[in-house]
């Protein structure tokens, strides 16, 4: 028994967003950076979430804002210290995300030695499925995630391909940063990602289990 409070609606508690980057060995590579041999971390803001039906805006300093699809863990029980053998029962479920990036800029952070913040934790930087409770999914190395862009495939990877486990990466996290009922951990990309447009539809899913649709829109000042 994980948690005391309903986390069905977890991203209205506006708790931490907690991103693992380059989890994936293709995505660093297509994009020229190193495998990493310590999970990457990066935070994005509460106001990141955006939900079904809602559109993804595009920042008005981007001219490159990427997709990428990922598995995200839901914390159901916090700690610090979390040792990986009960790791998993930290965990409430899943959802599907996206890891909204602007990708320019986020080159040009790398370029002068600056964090991430504009590409990464922007308004609607972080659309979200709905919760998929834990049994749903047996094992959550051994599934598939896509993204679709106006009905052309752009990511397919498996969740078995990741670096470092869940179990691994709650450890790691728990360690740095105290996990809280509600937080949400981005696990990392596949290869593929690429540029969306203004009035782009992206549809995306984890096998059949569930499946997610956002449309891009400009930013209204
Ligand atoms: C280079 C990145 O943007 C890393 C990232 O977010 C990932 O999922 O990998
Ligand atoms: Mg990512």
């Amino acid at each position: 028994m994980a948690s005391s409070r309903n986390l069905s609606r977890f991203w209205e508690w506006g708790r931490k967003i907690i991103c693992v980057g380059r989890n994936y060995a293709e995505h660093p590579k297509e994009l020229k950076n190193e495998v990493p041999t310590e999970p990457v971390l990066f935070l994005k803001s509460p106001s990141a979430y955006v939900r079904e039906g809602a559109p993804i805006l595009l920042p008005y300093y981007t001219n490159n804002l990427h997709h990428e699809v990922e598995l995200g863990v839901v914390i159901g029980k916090g700690g610090t210290n979390i040792p990986q053998s009960n790791a998993m029962d930290h965990v409430e479920g899943y959802a599907l995300c996206l890891d909204m990036t602007a990708r320019d800029i986020q080159d040009q952070c790398k370029k002068k030695g600056l964090p991430w913040t504009l590409a990464k934790a922007f308004n609607t930087s972080c659309p979200v499925s709905d919760f998929i409770p834990k049994e749903t999914i047996q094992d959550p190395h051994n599934v598939k995630i896509w993204l679709k862009v106006n009905d052309n495939l752009r990511q397919e990877g498996h969740t078995s391909s990741m670096i470092f486990s869940i179990p691994f990466l709650i450890s790691y996290i728990s360690r740095i940063i105290t996990l809280e009922e509600g937080d949400l951990i981005l696990t990392g990309t596949p290869k593929g990602v690429a540029a969306v447009q203004e009035n782009d539809e992206m549809v995306a899913g984890i096998d059949d289990i569930i499946s997610m649709k956002f449309q891009v829109k400009k930013q209204t000042q």
